[in-house]
């Protein structure tokens, strides 16, 4: 693990020199993959690296645990709470469907939360901006393979250091980093509905995921969720669709 430490370190470096800028920055959720990109980032580019905790109706806690990360990286921190912009933006968009009589109530559970995710990755960039800083995506291979992140949204990034890591292999690089305890064992969340878990979510779990991944032998209702997604979100991994030049 230190010797992927040092790679994903050197790596990082190499992809930020070469596009000519400054630094990274990464959304801090109080979760574990943004935690262990906070502390690759602070180690790659320690006066340079920023970490952004966007809270939007979330549970404090959350932000408790991203102040967690924030002190123990030692990472240079802003807290912008998007809680009233997503208010304003989100029911504006509602109301405009509802007086043309279009307003699609099932969908507003996944709208509500997707929005989140594009208005952190508006909030990232925008302040990458300010610095000349590269936006780092927390995506590790269980989430790439299966689409489990909004499309540009946190999946809207220009590195993703962490995509050929399992869950378990993001688990023992925080323990290698000195994460704390309490951001590793909790259970990974979107935080994007009340009592939402990843695993609930995906119908699977992430140490089945990371096994199908490794090429064992997995239960097949598991290995049917696992390819189902992996089907369905192809379209995530993949530049928009051109048409040929008729
Ligand atoms: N075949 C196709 N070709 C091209 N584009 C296609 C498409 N099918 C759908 N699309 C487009 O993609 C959209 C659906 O994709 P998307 O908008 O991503 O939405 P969707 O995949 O439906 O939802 C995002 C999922 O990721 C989860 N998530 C999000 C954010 C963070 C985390 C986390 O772990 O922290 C997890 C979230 O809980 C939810 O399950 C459609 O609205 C459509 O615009
Ligand atoms: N409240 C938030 N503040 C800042 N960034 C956030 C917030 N919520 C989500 N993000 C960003 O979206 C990413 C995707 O969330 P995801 O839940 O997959 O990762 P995580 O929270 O770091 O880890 P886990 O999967 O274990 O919960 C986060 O890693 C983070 O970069
Ligand atoms: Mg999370």
């Amino acid at each position: 693990m230190k010797q992927k430490i040092e790679q994903l370190v050197n790596w990082l470096q190499e992809q930020v020199k070469g596009a000519g800028l400054n630094g990274a920055i990464v959304g801090i959720s109080g979760g574990i993959d943004s935690a262990v990109v906070a502390y690759l980032i602070k180690k790659a580019f320690p006066n340079d690296s920023m970490g952004v905790i966007m809270p939007c109706k979330s549970n404090p806690k959350d932000q408790e645990d991203a102040m967690l990360v924030v002190e123990g990286s030692g990472i240079k921190a802003l807290t912008i709470d998007l809680t009233e912009s997503h208010q304003l933006l989100f029911s504006q968009i509602q109301d405009q469907l509802k007086g043309i009589g279009e307003l699609n109530e099932k969908s507003l559970t996944l709208g509500d939360a997707n929005l989140r995710a594009r208005l952190r990755m508006s909030t990232l960039y925008t302040v990458a901006n300010n610095y000349g800083y590269l936006v780092i995506g927390t995506d590790n291979a269980a989430e790439w393979y299966t689409g489990y992140f909004t499309k540009y949204g946190d999946g809207g990034v220009d590195l993703v250091p962490l995509v050929h890591l399992t869950k378990g292999e993001v688990r023992e690089m925080a323990e290698e980093l000195g994460v704390p305890e309490p951001i590793i064992t909790k259970s990974p969340s979107a935080g994007l509905w009340e009592g939402q878990t990843d695993e609930n979510e995906m119908g699977t779990t992430y140490d089945t995921i990371d096994r199908y991944l490794n090429g064992e032998e997995i239960p097949e209702k598991d290995r049917e969720i696992i390819e189902r997604l992996h089907r369905r979100s192809e379209h995530k991994r993949n530049l928009a669709a051109h048409p040929p030049k008729f």
